[in-house]
């Protein structure tokens, strides 16, 4: 049997560093919140104990996919063995819409879509929780994913408070740039000393991304789009970048800023939404 499972994309609302740890990652303060709109994975389980991705992605070799080791993880996970096959393998292919290194998180949600799909297919029985801590394995931003409801992010990303903002529509702009996170986290000029803050405090307050100001230094496109964009709404860069989005209370106001578009920008509109499609689609599952 063969099953499609979405990939959704995220925002980062906002986005402060509040410190380091003694590793060099970054304590961030960030509130994600999903998009309706993303990859698409199709998934046939097989009893060959053999995971294979049959679409490949230019400039990443299978090894190194985060889909291939999301389902290495898993399938080599002690519960793993009491699932429904002997010898469980997968056959995936994606569909690729988000693009790489664009702060939208497609390869740690193509990782969640991954972990939360197999669990499920080859019946192995781990909660959120466990899925949630394997992910952190892969990236930061996996167990956000995983658990799929909208949160507001401490730590490096992984201890998470359910959050609820308003589910805005959203002009999302691809600059044709990727943008590596540790050429943003290795900028001296990063801001790393945000006071940390209560989830009360900072929603009060104008949402910032403390990446912005080094994404439009090192990015032309990325100031590019975002100045373009900043004439008609409020603007902000997501994540370490390079997408940049507007928010809008209407899909209307969001579709005719498109329309109005110069030829260089390209983008979508879609609607942040608080539960995962993910994890609507696995209910529809049960
Ligand atoms: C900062 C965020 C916000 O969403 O940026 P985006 O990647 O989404 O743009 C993410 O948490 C990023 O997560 P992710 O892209 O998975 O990063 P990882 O692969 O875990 O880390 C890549 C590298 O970035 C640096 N890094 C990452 C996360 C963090 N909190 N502090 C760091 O300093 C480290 O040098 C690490 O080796
Ligand atoms: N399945 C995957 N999808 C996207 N990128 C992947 C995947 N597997 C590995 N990667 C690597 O992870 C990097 C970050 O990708 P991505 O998560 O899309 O960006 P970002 O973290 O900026 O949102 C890519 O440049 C690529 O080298």
């Amino acid at each position: 049997m063969i099953h499609r499972w979405p990939s959704p994309g995220k925002l980062n609302l906002f986005l402060y560093i509040t410190g380091r740890r003694a590793d060099g990652y970054h304590l961030l303060q960030t509130l994600f919140q999903f998009l309706d709109y993303g990859d698409q994975l199709t998934i046939e389980p097989v009893n060959t104990g053999v995971v294979r991705l049959l679409t490949p992605l230019p400039g990443v070799a299978a090894e190194d996919n985060l889909i291939v080791r999301a389902a290495e993880l898993l399938r080599r996970h002690p519960l793993a063995a009491k699932n429904k096959f002997s010898r469980p393998g997968a056959d995936i292919w994606l569909e690729k819409r988000l693009p790489m290194g664009g702060g939208l998180g497609g390869g740690s949600s193509n990782a969640a879509t991954v972990l939360v799909a197999l669990n499920n297919l080859w019946q192995c029985g781990l909660d959120n929780m466990e899925l949630a801590r394997l992910g952190l394995s892969l990236g930061a931003d996996v167990p956000v994913f995983v658990r799929g409801r909208a949160a507001f992010a401490e730590g490096i990303g992984e201890i998470l408070t359910p959050a609820s903002p308003p589910e805005k529509w959203y002009l999302v702009a691809m600059p044709p740039v990727s943008v590596s996170t540790p050429v943003i986290f290795a900028d001296p000029a990063l801001k790393r000393d945000s006071p940390a803050r209560s989830l009360e405090t900072l929603l009060r307050e104008p949402f910032q991304n403390v990446c912005e100001p080094i994404a439009r230094k090192h990015f032309y496109e990325v100031e590019q789009h975002l100045s373009w964009l900043l004439e008609y709404a409020p603007s902000r860069l997501t994540g370490t970048g390079a997408c940049v989005f507007a928010e809008f209370d209407t899909e209307t106001d969001a579709r005719q800023v498109l329309e109005q578009a110069p030829a260089w920008m390209h983008g979508f509109v879609t609607r942040g939404v608080n539960v995962s499609p993910l994890h609507d689609t696995l209910a529809g599952a049960n």
